[in-house]
């Protein structure tokens, strides 16, 4: 690619400005798509934490739904957290009746998983890709990933639960690092998209 690439954040709901702040302390180019016209001016996208059932109804609302699952289809490379995660997840465990995923990631997975005792913490993980030491996972009301399919690599897990995955040019964590001010993984995207250009 002979120019910087250029990495959208999906901008309907959730915490779209730690990502942006994120993508550029990692050397990225960034800004938010709300609409499919500036979705189709991205390179690369990062779907944030929220709330998925919010984000879902806002994608089908906004006529974003269809044009996410072209891109992500045709291989845009994508990084999903928390909430992003569900939205790339091809299956949820336990969806509200209305909640319809991206998909992109061959995988069921569980919402609110680590339950109420547990609902926000911080641990320390090992994620394959990233070198330096475990990254600090912000996990808030996060999900895991119950079962994955044979294209799925696992990048790191928590307590014995899956909580980052990659397939194809697709990334997703359970947990936030946009919170930290480690921006390690933002690179490790950002490299992602540089390298599909
Ligand atoms: N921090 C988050 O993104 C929470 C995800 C939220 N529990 C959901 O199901 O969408």
């Amino acid at each position: 690619m002979g120019r910087e690439p250029m990495i959208g954040v999906l901008a309907l709901q959730g915490d779209v400005r730690e990502h942006l702040t994120a993508l550029a302390a990692a050397g990225a180019a960034a800004g938010p798509v709300r609409r499919p016209e500036e979705l189709a001016g991205v390179d690369g996208l990062v779907i944030p934490g929220g709330e998925s059932t919010t984000m879902s109804k806002l994608a089908h609302l906004f006529g974003m739904m269809e044009p996410l699952r072209e891109r992500v289809r045709a291989g845009m490379p994508v990084y999903g957290t928390c909430a992003g995660l569900i939205m790339l997840a091809d299956k949820i465990l336990d969806p509200r009746s209305d909640q319809e995923t991206i998909g992109g990631i061959d995988m069921i997975v569980r919402r609110n998983a680590f339950g109420r005792q547990n609902e926000s913490f911080e641990a320390a993980v090992e994620l394959t890709g990233v070198d330096g030491g475990p990254v600090e996972g912000v996990f808030i009301r996060a999900p895991w990933v119950e079962s994955t399919g044979a294209d799925v690599r696992i990048l790191a897990q928590h307590g014995g639960h899956v909580v980052a995955v990659r397939q194809g040019n697709a990334l997703a964590t359970s947990f936030h690092p946009e919170l930290t001010g480690d921006h390690r993984v933002h690179r490790l995207f950002t490299e992602m998209v540089r390298d599909a250009g």
